[in-house]
């Protein structure tokens, strides 16, 4: 009953707004373009809603947020032609009263109507606002403004070809790719990098967050995911960017209560919606994680999220690059040099040095200054490692000495020892868990695995822990991943490739049995056998230890060397390496470094 006063209450609202106003309704892209055109004399917004006049005196209502209405205004330059009038309902006449009072019921019936037809209902009303996604018609962000990283803007670039002539690429027969996944820690700049794709394809930009997907009303989070894509089809070719996906995208199942939460069905409408794409719809939706690991697996299939990209660290290049973006805008002392600042900041995202660069103008501003001393850099430094809300980790010079030997330590002997991967990059920038990597690839095509070469690379395993206990002394638990590795691949060369004193008898797939409340493994040979294989496994490792003590050793004058170019530049590629080998001096080896990439932070 009370629902249908509220609801006639609502159509006569309805009839007298539309009396007093006779807006039509566009949206935030036909403003943008009429404001370019200097089509536009008057604007007015209150609560996201613009109401437009335009040079032949028509108007019309349209629904943009503030901010970005704002900010395009600026940009155009028509600041002072156009000043909205935030919250004119003030300085209004009665009408703008009665209409106030009018939206307001409006909004009760709306909520009401919504709490009763959850999901079904919301079609109806469904418009930008309802899929909570905040709609950019046109981004600035642009590839320059994200320093650094020049390979994940390599793998990049190429989404913005598809943006701007898919027919090139679907006249060749070539898909677009639908799904992009950005992986990486926070503050690396994956928001920023999909912002960039949108800026450079000139093309718009939706985003939301997997958060906002969550919701406590069943159905609501779903209903949004179907409001965003339909909302993204009108306006393609276009991007999405879904930031946080792990907040929806977790493995179903991995919830507790199981079965059909909230979560789940978001997740599955996010699933359909990427499967109904038509080939010629060009819309890429970007996702971004810091888990990669924990996402269903569904999400990953090909023709979804079928991509990708690694976004890391900063290298001490790659820091150097950002530190001159985010200081743009200030006054930085003519004694500031941009290496220290990037050399002083190992382990900082390009969000740390932003929030860094931020907190030292605010205290050159509180000493009265504008221009930021070296000082203001280091209380910066200090309060963003040791602010509550971040835990940004500065890389101690300890902890680099020893991450550099560590990963000098694998790379020598994978070069020293024939394997059947090359040494491709070695590098003390953290990655996952580990402290820094050695990147192999693959020399040629063999397919065949001959026990020459899984002893040389078991040698090249245990490289690191043998450069710890030759250099350092002593051992860390950094190799941690190295000897789960080493011995997982002895046990498999003991049980399954018989390539060991037990011969070619297969003792391999332990079942996974299930043992009240905790899984054990069961074998279908005696504890006997049990016991040689372990012997053999302690075997082949030790073999493998002491061929890197030896190889390290030897090469102890190359691993140093190797070690002093990691600490002071990071990461190292083939090309140096090979130097390094070659037993080029340290100065050489620096110089080719610092050359190559002087081209990246100019
Ligand atoms: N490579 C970079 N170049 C310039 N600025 C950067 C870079 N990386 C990060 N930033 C700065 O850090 C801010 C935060 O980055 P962004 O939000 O893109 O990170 P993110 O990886 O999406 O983090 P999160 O996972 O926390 O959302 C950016 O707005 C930018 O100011
Ligand atoms: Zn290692």
């Amino acid at each position: 009953m009370i629902i249908a006063i509220l609801a006639v209450l609502l159509v006569v609202g309805i009839f007298i707004a539309n009396t007093f106003m006779k807006p039509e309704k566009k949206d935030g892209a036909w403003l943008y373009q009429q404001m370019k055109d200097d089509k536009i004399v008057k604007i007015d917004i209150d609560n996201d809603v613009a109401t437009v006049k335009d040079v032949n005196g028509n108007e019309y209502r349209v629904f943009v947020r503030y901010e970005i209405l704002e900010q395009q205004i600026e940009e155009l330059g028509l600041k002072g032609v156009l000043v909205p009038n935030y919250n004119d309902r003030n300085s209004g006449n009665i009408w703008s009263y009665v209409f106030t009072g009018l939206t307001f019921l409006a909004v009760v019936i709306l909520v009401l109507l919504m709490m009763r037809n959850l999901g079904a209902g919301s079609k109806q009303i469904m418009d930008f606002g309802r899929s909570g996604a905040n709609a950019h018609a046109s981004m600035k962000v642009r590839f320059n403004d994200v320093a650094g990283a020049e390979e994940e803007k390599e793998e990049l670039k190429e989404l913005v070809e598809f943006l701007k002539s898919p027919q090139k690429f679907t006249a060749a027969g070539a898909k677009i790719p639908r799904g992009v996944l950005l992986v990486g820690p926070p503050g690396t700049g994956k928001t920023l990098f999909a912002k960039a794709v949108a800026g450079e394809a000139n093309v718009p930009f939706f985003s939301i967050s997997g958060s906002d997907f969550v919701e406590m009303y069943v159905g609501v989070g779903a209903s949004r995911v179907r409001d965003l894509f339909d909302v993204a089809k009108k306006h393609k070719p276009c991007i999405i960017f879904i930031d946080e996906i792990d907040a929806v995208g977790r493995h179903r199942g991995a919830g507790m209560g199981g079965g059909h939460d909230e979560r789940e069905q978001t997740l599955n409408q996010l699933l359909v919606q990427m499967d109904g794409f038509d080939t010629n719809d060009d819309i890429i939706v970007i996702a971004a994680t810091n888990r990669a690991d924990i996402l269903d697996p569904a999400l990953l299939r090909p023709g979804r999220f079928d991509r990708q990209i690694y976004v890391n660290y900063p290298d001490v290049r790659g820091r150097e690059a950002i530190f001159r973006v985010h200081s743009r805008n200030k006054q930085l002392s003519p004694e500031i040099d941009f290496q220290i600042l990037a050399r002083i900041t190992s382990g900082f995202t390009g969000a740390d040095i932003a929030n860094l660069l931020n907190e030292a103008a605010i205290l050159a501003a509180r000493k009265n200054r504008v221009i930021i001393e070296m000082e203001d850099i280091y209380e910066g430094i200090n309060k963003v490692t040791m602010g509550p809300q971040k835990k940004s980790r500065l890389v101690t010079e300890f902890d680099k000495r020893i991450v550099a030997y560590h990963e000098a330590g694998h790379a020598i002997v994978a070069k020293v020892v024939p394997q059947e991967h090359t040494v491709h990059e070695v590098s003390i920038i953290p990655r996952g868990n580990a402290g820094g990597y050695t990147a192999y690839r693959p020399e040629n095509d063999n397919n065949s695995i001959t026990l020459g070469k899984i002893e040389a690379s078991l040698a090249a395993t245990m490289g690191g822990r043998a450069a710890e206990e030759i250099v350092i002394k002593d051992i860390t638990s950094g190799a941690i991943g190295d000897i789960k590795h080493s011995t997982s691949v002895a046990r498999s060369m003991v049980t399954e490739y018989g390539m060991s004193d037990l011969g070619p008898v297969f003792y391999g797939g332990g079942r996974e049995v299930f043992l009240g409340r905790d899984y054990g493994t069961s074998h279908d040979y005696s504890e006997e056998v049990a016991a040689r294989i372990d012997k053999e496994v302690e075997r082949i490792i030790a073999k493998a230890h002491s061929k890197a003590l030896e190889v390290l050793t030897a090469n102890r004058d190359k691993m140093d060397i190797m070690a002093r170019v990691l600490i002071e530049c990071e990461t190292i590629y083939s090309d140096e390496i090979d130097m390094i080998m070659q037993g080029k001096p340290v100065e050489d080896v620096l110089n080719a470094v610092n050359s190559k990439r002087k081209k990246t932070t100019a």
